[in-house]
């Protein structure tokens, strides 16, 4: 199934900056990791934010939640899924 994911990264700021840049340095690593398995097909910065979209295949939404909230940056993340489905003039035969 693929999810499109939205999520906000906010970072408080009196967050220590040592643990933000290994847990920065940790989420790029799984982000490059799921997206060389396929998991993660999309990543995308939004514009002007410090957000990204990004598109996920995975079984179901369990297994997209347990994902999600084991990301490094999970605990700074405002998360938004919505579930995608095949559109019918989608000339892309691996949307599903
Ligand atoms: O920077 C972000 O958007 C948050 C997160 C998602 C992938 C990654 O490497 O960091």
């Amino acid at each position: 199934m693929l999810f499109h994911v939205t999520m906000d990264v906010r970072i408080p700021h009196d967050a220590d900056p040592a643990k933000i840049d290994r847990l920065k340095a940790e989420e790029k690593a799984r982000a490059q990791d799921l997206q060389r398995q396929g998991i993660w097909r999309h990543l995308w910065r939004v514009a002007g934010r410090y957000s990204n979209v990004s598109v996920f295949d995975v079984a179901d939404a369990q297994t997209l939640h347990d994902l999600l909230s084991t990301l490094p940056l999970f605990p700074y993340m405002d998360v938004q899924v919505t579930a995608l489905c095949r559109h019918p003039s989608s000339i892309h035969e691996d949307d599903r």
